[in-house]
């Protein structure tokens, strides 16, 4: 029988509760078939890390969790710690680590959700964003210099290189590719960022001519809010850098019905180090350590980490267990309007999967 490693890094806040709730669920998959078994391992990392030890992860972390099939994460982001110290002392250490350059958003409008836009029907709002995930906006390069000092100056130096370009534009056409419509949508700002963005636009140019059944246009990151919002049907792959995903995927999940509900893959697509998948939600501090996180956006995650790991049946099995429980409006948590905890939610999708 096969045996699958995953890291469980439930990481901070709401982390701390929807990780053990996605490794219950899929101990539950794993109990209901004969075909595989995972083997956790947890990774207390995280703000509670951070005050015992000064940082936010070991110094070998990263060796520690090398050789796993795939790592589960929560959130980093601790109400007592700096939210740029939390981020990149855990997170995007693993991310930029492993070169896990292709973030993947998926948004649907699961059943039984009520979202927000009134003429937009489930069919009409089917996306994947594509999130450049290496480099950008978050690159990390910049610096702080005075101080303190009237004269002080602090610059976030964005870096695109065409190697990064390249590599993203290639995953996102390939994907577009992949699904049903074999359309992709380029975000870009290079009206206002005229060196940068530009180059992305001349690489997105270039990487279509490899894939001409892909339909594609280019957005305006400003003008794809508007879009998302007014003509979401007119949209389903989308690619766009570090920052202007991370905006505009939570803008796609609160169009879908609420935060709690998204899931992310921070993806290595050469598979040169293990994949990670998130809830693409932070700690949420505001309703933390009360077991009202809504857990679905961890249980879609772990679709995502089974369709990854070739696990594509159990993945639809999972994917359809979750679909039933959110059509049961009993089982909404707060995020949605209902009044479930995350035990419940969680309970009633391992209830599913047992009786398969
Ligand atoms: N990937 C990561 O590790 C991320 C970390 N963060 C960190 O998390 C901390 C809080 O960030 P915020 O901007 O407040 O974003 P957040 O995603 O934690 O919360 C935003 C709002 O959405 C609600 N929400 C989020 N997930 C939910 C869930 N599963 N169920 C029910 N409600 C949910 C929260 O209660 C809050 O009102 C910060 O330290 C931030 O840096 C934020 C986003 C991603
Ligand atoms: C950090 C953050 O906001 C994200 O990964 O989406
Ligand atoms: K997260
Ligand atoms: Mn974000």
């Amino acid at each position: 029988m096969k045996t699958y490693k995953i890291a469980c890094i439930p990481g901070d806040g709401i982390g701390k509760e929807v990780i053990p709730a996605g490794q219950e669920v899929l101990q539950a998959l794993a109990a209901a078939g004969p075909d595989f078994r995972f083997e956790f391992s947890s990774f207390g990392w995280g703000g509670d890390w951070y005050r015992a030890h000064g940082r936010m992860m070991p110094d070998d972390g990263l060796a520690q969790i090398r050789d796993v099939d795939a790592i589960l994460f929560g959130s980093a982001g601790d109400p007592q710690i700096p939210d740029h110290v939390t981020l990149w002392g855990l997170r995007l250490k693993i991310c930029q680590g492993f070169d896990q350059y292709a973030n993947v958003r998926p948004t649907r409008i699961l059943p039984g959700i009520d979202a927000p836009l009134k003429r937009c029907t489930p069919r009409d709002l089917d996306w994947v964003i594509v999130r450049e995930n290496s480099e950008g906006e978050y690159a990390g390069v910049g610096g702080r210099v005075h101080q303190g000092h009237p004269i002080e100056v602090a610059t976030d130096v964005s870096i695109l290189t065409r190697a990064g370009v390249e590599r993203i534009m290639r995953f996102a056409f390939k994907l577009a590719q992949s699904r049903p419509r074999k359309q992709l949508t380029v975000v870009t700002k290079s009206n206002a960022q005229r060196h940068g963005m530009v180059m992305w636009d001349e690489i997105a140019l270039q990487i279509s001519k490899e894939f001409p059944d892909v339909k594609w246009d280019k957005e305006l990151v400003d003008a794809c809010t508007a879009r998302m919002v007014n003509r979401p049907a007119s949209l389903d792959t989308l690619v766009a850098t570090n920052l202007h995903a991370d905006v505009l995927s939570d803008l796609a999940a609160a169009l879908a019905g609420s935060l709690g509900i998204a899931p992310t893959g921070n993806i290595d697509p050469e598979r040169r180090y293990p994949s990670m998948f998130e809830p693409i939600h932070g700690s949420a501090f505001d309703i933390m350590g009360k077991g009202l996180a809504n857990p679905v956006g961890t249980f879609w995650s772990c679709v995502m980490l089974l369709e990854h790991l070739g696990e594509r049946e159990t993945a639809a099995r999972l994917m359809k267990a979750i679909e039933e429980v959110t059509a049961d409006t009993r089982l909404h948590t707060g995020d949605l309007g209902g009044k479930a905890k995350t035990a419940d939610v969680t309970a009633a999708v391992c209830q599913r999967l047992k009786n398969r």
